[in-house]
């Protein structure tokens, strides 16, 4: 594929619950390009945070790899940005201490680092709390500090796991037009797993549906960042969306419940 950076061939990740094989990973393939923003969007325990920590090496694959830019990083971290679902300020730290931890676990030049933190902070709205602890900062720019921190991790591609998900619904609105402007002016790649199909449509090149039992990438749906969808289009690619993530989540429940064992998974 042209220009891809990222690629995961097939992906095969099981994990042991109650003594028996879960297949929650299946013949997974996944490519990106450079400078693109694609969003999984799938039923809820099909794979999607399981698949991003693959990505970024925190687990490895049963099976499959994994490249970047054509090397294998299979099962190896530090080399794509990654920001968890519950990803925690150290409440003990400044915004400018926070943001610099990475830099500093990687050994990397911490006065250049800051020079560049301090070039990127009107960016990131942060310019007045440098100084402030994370109890003394919204939820928003809670999240900010985070996005701001896993980018000085130095990568080009970062996977965020539902960052805006616990933020109310205006705070959220703001940083989805935020976060859509710095991808642009940063010109990042990034990898978004959300359950909210608006934010996905709003943000999005590209956005993969997963399926479930086990979970494997069934769709892409292009989109152009740059021509917004109307109204009426966007409610229509809503729905559809919606409609084969509901035929999923009821595959689940008719067939077994996340987690449980397949019946002809070996026990071992
Ligand atoms: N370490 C683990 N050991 C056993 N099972 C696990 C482990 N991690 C994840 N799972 C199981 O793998 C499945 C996929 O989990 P994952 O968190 O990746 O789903 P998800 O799509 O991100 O869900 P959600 O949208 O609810 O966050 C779930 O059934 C989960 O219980």
């Amino acid at each position: 594929m042209p220009n891809c950076i990222l690629e995961a061939k097939d992906i095969r990740k099981t994990f042991l619950f109650k003594g028996a094989l879960v297949v929650v990973l299946d013949k997974l393939q996944f490519s990106i390009q450079e400078g693109q923003f694609v969003s999984i969007v799938g039923p809820s325990g099909c794979g999607k945070s399981t698949f991003l920590e693959l990505l970024a090496g925190i687990t490895k694959p049963d099976n499959g790899n994994i490249y970047l830019e054509g090397n294998e990083i299979t099962g190896k971290t530090g080399f794509l940005g990654y920001m968890p679902q519950d990803d925690l300020l150290f409440p003990w730290l400044t915004t400018m201490q926070n943001i610099l931890l990475p830099v500093k676990v990687q050994g990397k030049d911490e006065k250049e680092a800051k020079k560049k933190i301090i070039e990127l902070l009107p960016l990131f709205g942060l310019m007045n709390y440098t100084d402030h602890l994370p109890y003394q900062l919204s939820g928003g720019l809670k999240q900010r500090v985070a996005l701001l921190r896993t980018y000085m991790s130095s990568a080009e591609i970062l996977l965020l796991d539902e960052p805006l998900a616990k933020l109310d619904a205006l705070t959220r609105s703001q940083l989805q037009t935020w976060l859509k402007d710095i991808v642009h002016l940063l010109n990042l790649t990034i990898i978004l797993v959300t359950h909210d199909i608006d934010e996905a449509i709003m943000l999005s090149d590209r956005i993969d549906l997963m399926s479930i039992n086990p979970g494997t990438f069934m769709e892409s749906i292009y989109l152009d960042r740059n021509a917004p969808l109307s109204a009426e289009e966007q409610l229509k690619l809503k729905t559809k969306i919606r409609s084969k993530l509901v035929n999923e989540e009821e595959k689940s429940e008719n067939g077994k419940k996340i987690g449980e064992p397949e019946k002809s998974d070996k026990v071992i």
